[in-house]
C-alpha cells in the first residue's frame, strides 16, 4: 500500500534577509512515512524543528531539497516541488491543519466558522450545521455560546472551536500543532476520542504534542527530530 505521506531526504534552510542574509540550517534527512489510519508524533527539545516539519509537510515552508510525497486523488503528488495552485488543490481536498490558535472570520457564529469547511465541500447548511453541533456539544462547548462569535471566547473555548472545525472535515491527512495545549483533562480526553475515530477512517496524522501521556495515548509511532538537526 502507498503511504499517505512519504517523505525522503528533506531539508530546510531560513535564509534571513533582513539580517544579512544569514543563513539557518535547521533541519536535514527528514525522512518517514506515514501510513494511512496512523498517528505519528513528532518529539524532540524546543526549536528542534518539529513545526518547521509539519509546515513543509503543508507546503507553507517550501523544501531546499528532498521530496515530500502526498497522496492525493489517487495519484502521488510531490509537495517539496509542487506550484502553489497544486498546494492549494492539496489543501482543499487532502490535507487538514489544525494549528493552536483559531483564526475566524471577525463576526461569524461559532456555529457556522465550524460547519464552515462542510459547506465547502458542498453539504447543505443545515446538515453541516447539526454536524457542528453534535461536534460542538462533544467538545463542551455550551449551546448558548454556539450563536456568538468565538472571538471573546477563552484560550481553551477558541481552541475546542479550532479542534471542531479542524475535526469535522473528511481530510485524508490531518496535521496536528499542539490540539490540547490549553484544555482541561475532560477535553484533552474527547480530542483523544476524535483521533481514535480518525484513525478508524484510515486519516493518516502527524501531531506535535508536548503533553507524555497524550504522546502515548496517541501515537503509533514517535519520530524524536533531532535525529534531523541540521548542523550550522
Ligand atoms: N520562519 C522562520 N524564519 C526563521 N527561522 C525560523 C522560522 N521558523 C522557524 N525558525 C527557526 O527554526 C528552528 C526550529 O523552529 P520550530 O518552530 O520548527 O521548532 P519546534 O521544534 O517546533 O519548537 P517548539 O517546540 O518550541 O515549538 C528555530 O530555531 C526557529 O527559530
Amino acid at each position: 500500500m502507498t503511504p499517505m505521506i512519504e517523505i525522503s531526504h528533506a531539508e530546510k534552510t531560513f535564509t534571513m534577509h533582513l539580517q544579512g542574509g544569514i543563513e539557518l540550517p535547521v533541519v536535514r534527512g527528514v525522512s518517514f512515512h506515514v501510513d494511512a489510519g496512523e498517528c505519528v508524533v513528532l518529539s524532540g527539545p524546543s526549536g528542534a524543528g518539529k513545526s518547521s516539519i509539519l509546515k513543509m509537510i503543508y507546503g507553507n515552508y517550501r523544501c531546499d531539497g528532498g521530496r515530500i510525497g502526498i497522496r492525493h486523488q489517487g495519484a502521488v503528488i510531490d509537495l517539496a516541488r509542487a506550484e502553489p495552485r497544486q498546494v492549494l488543490g492539496v489543501r482543499r481536498s487532502t490535507i487538514g491543519y489544525v494549528s493552536q490558535f483559531l483564526r475566524a472570520v471577525p463576526r461569524v457564529p461559532t456555529i457556522d466558522v465550524v460547519a464552515e469547511p462542510l459547506i465547502a465541500n458542498g453539504v447543505a447548511r443545515e446538515e453541516a450545521r447539526e454536524c457542528a453541533g453534535r461536534l460542538l456539544r462533544r467538545l463542551n462547548i455550551p449551546e448558548r455560546l454556539w450563536r456568538l462569535p468565538p472571538s471573546t471566547f477563552s484560550g481553551g473555548e477558541q481552541q475546542r472551536v479550532n479542534i471542531a472545525h479542524g475535526f469535522i472535515s473528511e481530510y485524508p491527512i490531518l496535521l496536528l500543532d499542539e490540539p490540547t495545549a490549553s484544555l482541561d483533562a475532560a477535553n484533552r480526553s474527547v480530542v483523544v476520542e476524535l483521533i481514535e475515530e480518525k484513525k478508524r477512517k484510515g486519516v493518516a496524522m502527524v501531531a506535535i504534542v508536548h503533553d507524555d501521556e497524550i504522546r502515548q495515548l496517541i501515537a503509533d509511532r514517535i519520530i524524536d527530530v533531532t535525529a534531523f538537526a541540521a548542523a550550522a
